[in-house]
């Protein structure tokens, strides 16, 4: 793979000599350029960066803490309190650090962020993204309705003053949007008001901004959206009634869609986050990602920090495998998901979510160079590989995507800078 300075793939070989032969081919001249090679005596390859399509950045400090709760008594107990701490610009530098750096150790190289209600901390996530050098989509949560006293947009205008802060600010540190991008971010249509919904729904369309929100994640929020918002015929519609349905729209869930949701989503050209780790911890459900797929729904890969437990899309996308042969143990095996497709959920998948397949998502010439160098056979890895198995490269992606992880992860590049990774790690 040629990869040129400005971070573009501009050639790729199929079955090169060497990497030096590939280079002349190209006219690339001797010492214009340096070869990071993969190395298959240690089972290491590249692979495309994942994507995160749905990450609570704030909640980090709480995965693993959900208990027995299900979502609304979850939001209550365990996620309004702690992001209503991140007022203080100490605790949101320590946690947005820290979930960065994370997840660019596990090859996320694109995440789609949740910040929290406060237009200072949300602005220093979009600061501590582009200084780390992860893709990110950075929003503001919106949340002006059935919302504790203490965790709330006060009214309308407070919470379309603090978006534009943050846009604003965006478009300060990154004028292009190039690494960092405002996402609009209505939290969910049970904490909006209508007005609120629509006024992010014509700002989207207006600045052709991307859009994220929940839907149909639990059959309680369900009821609770049908009886606040009863203009709409149904949860996709109260959205689509809002202008907020499009093709950068990203939904997280998507656990209980009727039918005719899942066309209207697919008509408008949204995509859906499917967060398998999260939906089984909150006892949510099990989303059809096969059935959405069928219908030409765009589907990536979230990790939901921290309905979901864990910051790594590889370890989620294990639990896309097993979730969906507990929906084909119900005695429908088309549910069923390979590895293979897992794995494409985790990258073009993801890229296609977040409007970015043009981009990103897999190695092609013209697309950036967001990649991860993974060495099975390296100091503390958790999986174990054997001399015969090293010329089998499927059973080596089989075995990374069940016992892998950030151990594996020695390199890992964002528009072709070396931003994290062990090796980058141990070399700083
Ligand atoms: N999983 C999840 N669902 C939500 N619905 C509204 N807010 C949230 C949240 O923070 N996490
Ligand atoms: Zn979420």
């Amino acid at each position: 793979v040629g990869v040129a300075e400005n971070g573009t793939i501009e050639f790729l070989d199929q079955n090169a000599s060497s990497a030096e032969a590939s280079a002349e081919r190209h006219s690339w001249p001797a010492g214009s350029y340096s070869v990071v090679a993969s190395d298959p005596s240690s089972a290491s390859f590249f692979f495309p960066g994942f994507f995160d399509t749905h990450i609570h950045a704030s909640q980090y400090p709480n995965v693993g803490l959900f208990g027995k709760t299900t979502l609304l008594d979850w939001l209550n107990s365990y996620t309004f309190p702690l992001e209503s701490s991140f007022s203080d610009l100490k605790v949101a530098d320590n946690v947005y650090s820290r979930v960065i750096a994370r997840t660019l150790g596990n090859g996320t190289t694109t995440a789609a962020y949740y910040a929290t209600v406060h237009a200072a901390g949300t602005n220093l996530l979009a600061d501590i993204a582009l200084k780390a050098g992860q893709r990110a989509f950075i929003g503001r949560c919106c949340m002006d309705a059935n919302s504790p006293d203490y965790y709330c947009d006060k009214n309308l205008e407070e919470a379309q003053k603090a978006t534009l802060e943050v846009l604003d600010h965006i478009k300060k540190i990154d004028p292009n949007h190039d690494i960092v991008s405002p996402i609009l971010t209505p939290r969910f249509a049970a904490s909006c008001s209508k007005e609120l919904l629509c006024w992010l729904g014509k700002l989207s369309t207006e600045t052709s901004l991307p859009v994220q929100t929940h839907i149909s994640e639990n059959l309680l929020e369900v009821e609770l959206v049908k009886s606040m918002h009863p203009f709409a015929a149904s949860y996709a519609g109260v959205y689509d009634k809002c202008g907020l349905l499009h093709d950068k729209t990203i939904l997280a869930h998507a656990v209980h869609l009727t039918d005719d949701e899942r066309l209207l989503i697919a008509k408008r050209g949204s995509g859906v986050a499917h967060c398998p780790a999260s939906n089984s911890a909150l006892t949510s459900g099990e989303t059809r990602v096969k059935w959405l797929l069928d219908a030409g729904v765009k589907v990536g890969l979230g990790t939901d920090v921290s309905g979901g437990f864990t910051p790594s899309i590889l370890h989620t996308a294990r639990q896309a495998l097993l979730v969906s042969r507990h929906l084909s143990m119900k005695g429908d095996e088309t549910h069923k998901l390979s590895i293979e497709e897992v794995l494409y959920l985790a990258t073009l998948g993801g890229a296609e979510v977040c409007g970015l397949a043009n981009k990103l998502g897999n190695f092609l010439p013209g697309k950036k160079w967001d990649a991860q160098l993974i060495t099975l056979d390296c100091k503390n890895s958790p999986v174990d590989i054997f001399p015969w198995e090293l010329e089998k490269h499927e059973d080596l992606v089989a075995k990374w995507l069940f016992n892998g992880d950030d151990r594996n992860v020695a390199k890992v590049w964002v528009d072709g800078k070396l931003v994290a990774g062990t090796a980058f790690i141990s070399f700083q």
